[in-house]
């Protein structure tokens, strides 16, 4: 079903040839964070910005819904109104994915979105995001991963909002099964952040084969062995003030002009 994507995709004032070589320059030059600096950087944005959970998970949700409008333009697709699939883990991660799936819902001309959503948090924020999805009728699996999938479904991309950066050990509860599913399927996967399952510090060999990552805030080390096409740097609303981060973690710190940064992984 999928036509080749524009490898730039990138509609502002940058002409391709002038984004092409800037993104291969900063592929070449990104620093990636380990898990506990990227952890670190959340909590500084929320206790010394002042920033709130919902404010930069609504910004996350938005990143990655425009993310996916860019890279599966509905043009080059054989349906009109394309439905595609996200999975929401129980943690923020999943409340970005609820987010995107209302946004894409919300674009004109845009994608009919599904969510499964097995393990629901009962926190405000999240049923206050679930209400959103119910009310737009976006429709929530009931059916197992597995059924959906051996019915030939055609629910792609599927967007991976199962774990952040808050995943460690093995995998539990009704996701092993999910990612069993996903690691077989032929269907693009995007994932938000990190690849749910794997260790975000090293390097794993049978975990999702993505299409599409899409970073928040800081490129974590797991794209170090991303292989997909699109590596994405989303997160426009990191302070520039955050500069003496570069001092402290060493690290070079990416700018976001206008939420428009992509970077190409290799
Ligand atoms: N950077 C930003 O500006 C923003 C990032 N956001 C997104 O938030 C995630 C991090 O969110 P967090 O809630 O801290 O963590 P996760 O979404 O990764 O998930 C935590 C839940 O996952 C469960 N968990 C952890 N490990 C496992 C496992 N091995 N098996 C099953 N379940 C697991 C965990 O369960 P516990 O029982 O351990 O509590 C949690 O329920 C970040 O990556 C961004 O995507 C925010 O939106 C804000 C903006």
């Amino acid at each position: 079903h999928w036509e080749a994507c524009p490898l730039v995709i990138v509609t502002n004032n940058l002409n391709k040839e002038c984004f092409s070589r800037q993104a291969s320059t900063m592929a070449q030059s990104i620093k990636y964070f380990g898990q506990e600096e990227a952890q670190h950087i959340d909590k500084e944005l929320f206790s010394e910005y002042g920033f709130s959970v919902d404010q930069l998970m609504e910004l996350a949700g938005l990143s990655c819904a425009t993310t996916v409008t860019r890279a599966y333009p509905t043009s080059s697709l054989v349906k009109s109104r394309p439905s595609l699939l996200v999975i929401c883990g129980p943690g923020n991660n999943g409340g970005d994915g609820l987010v995107c799936a209302r946004l894409l819902k919300l674009f004109m001309n845009g994608y009919e979105p599904t969510i499964l959503y097995p393990k629901r948090s009962n926190k405000p924020l999240f049923q206050g995001l679930t209400t959103q999805c119910e009310k737009m009728d976006i429709p929530f699996l009931t059916e197992m991963l597995e059924v959906v999938v051996s019915r030939g479904s055609c629910l792609q991309p599927v967007i991976d909002a199962i774990f952040g950066c808050s995943f460690k050990g093995t995998v539990r509860d009704h996701f092993g099964s999910i990612l069993d599913v996903l690691k077989k399927t032929t269907v693009p996967i995007d994932s938000i952040d990190i690849p749910s399952g794997w260790d975000e510090d090293q390097s794993t060999t049978d975990g999702l084969q993505l299409d599409m990552l899409i970073s928040l805030t800081a490129p974590k080390k797991s794209p170090t062995y991303f292989r997909g096409r699109y590596h994405c740097l989303r997160g426009c609303f990191v302070p520039l003030a955050m500069d003496h981060c570069e001092k402290r973690y060493q690290r070079q710190w990416i700018y976001y002009e206008f939420g428009e940064m992509f970077t190409m992984a290799r």
